[in-house]
């Protein structure tokens, strides 16, 4: 049987619905307009295209945002005296930081750099440590995408066993804390491999939900996934001019229960779970 496609732009669109909602009444009790910053550094064009398509998805939701592009030469001091200007600065209750940074800046240090309280991305080791205990927090966008749609497509992944393919800091690692959490939307038993994994295939075979964020075009097979497994492609791959995922596609839909496609899957909740985020920040600074 074709497997049930997890369509990710209605999914986003739903999400986005609801932000808008969530502004609209924010501003009528007099609460603030929620606002993103967006720091984009250099020329990289998909960037370029990822900050642009948040900052239109941010007025579509009645958010103010700004764009702050500086030269792919920037050094980190600079990079650190513009983050700290956005912290103090009210009109952003959201700072985010187009990713990856040229080589010559330190991500890690810029991310620290954020004020917790605008880390809107989820990726402060503050925001990261709290997620990890339970505590309330911003969750990282991509790993909140992709729970997101675990569950508003009926897939709780409560109890299951969640194989995750990948170990990156803004994917494989939170999204492992984030499904075994003893929360809502967590309570899974959850498999995190990576390149040095042994035998990859016969762990793959096991998961209920498995998870492609490795970034490797069509690295997961048929042969890797259980008949009627769920399988999210969190891979965004360019290749010549097609966009593909880390999943085959055609041939692993051929066996699942349910796939998300690339693009028009995981990519839309990023952006979704970024605004959602931003309206919790803002809520934040009225609520306490
Ligand atoms: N600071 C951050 N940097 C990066 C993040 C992040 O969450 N925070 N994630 C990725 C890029 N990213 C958001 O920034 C992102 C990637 C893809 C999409 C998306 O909607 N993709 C579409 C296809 C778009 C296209 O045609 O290129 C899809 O999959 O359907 C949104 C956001 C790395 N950097």
């Amino acid at each position: 049987m074709a497997a049930r496609i997890l369509n990710g732009n209605e999914i986003a669109a739903d999400l986005r619905a609801e932000v808008a909602e969530g502004v609209t009444s924010l501003v009528a009790s007099g609460g603030p307009q929620p606002g993103l910053a967006a720091v984009l550094v250099g020329d990289d064009a998909a960037s370029a295209v990822y900050v642009r398509n948040k900052g239109r998805a941010c007025s579509e939701a009645g958010m103010h945002s700004e764009t702050f592009h500086l030269p792919a030469d920037t050094g980190q001091a600079d990079l650190m005296d513009l983050i700290a200007g956005l912290n103090a600065d009210n009109r952003f209750h959201g700072i985010l930081v187009q990713l990856p940074l040229p080589d010559q800046i330190d991500e890690a240090t810029i991310i620290e750099s954020i004020a917790p309280a605008k880390d809107v991305d989820g990726l402060h080791p503050i925001s990261q440590g709290r997620m990890l205990q339970g505590q309330p927090t911003f969750l990282p966008c991509t790993p909140a995408g992709v729970q997101q749609v675990l569950l508003r497509s009926g897939y709780d992944p409560a109890g299951k066993h969640v194989v995750i393919v990948g170990r990156s800091n803004i994917v494989g690692k939170p999204l492992a804390a984030l499904l075994m959490q003893r929360n809502p939307g967590g309570n899974a038993t959850v498999t995190v491999c990576h390149t040095r994994t042994r035998d990859l295939p016969d762990i793959t075979r096991q998961a209920d939900i498995l998870v492609a964020a490795m970034g490797v075009p069509g690295a997961v097979t048929a042969d890797m996934v259980r008949e009627g497994a769920v399988v999210i492609d969190v891979g965004i791959n360019r290749v010549g001019y097609r966009l593909v995922g880390d999943v085959d596609y055609d041939a692993v839909a051929a066996k699942a229960e349910a796939i998300t496609p690339v693009p028009g899957g995981i990519g839309p909740m990023t952006i979704a779970l970024l605004l959602s985020n931003t309206l919790d920040a803002a809520r934040r600074t009225v609520s306490v």
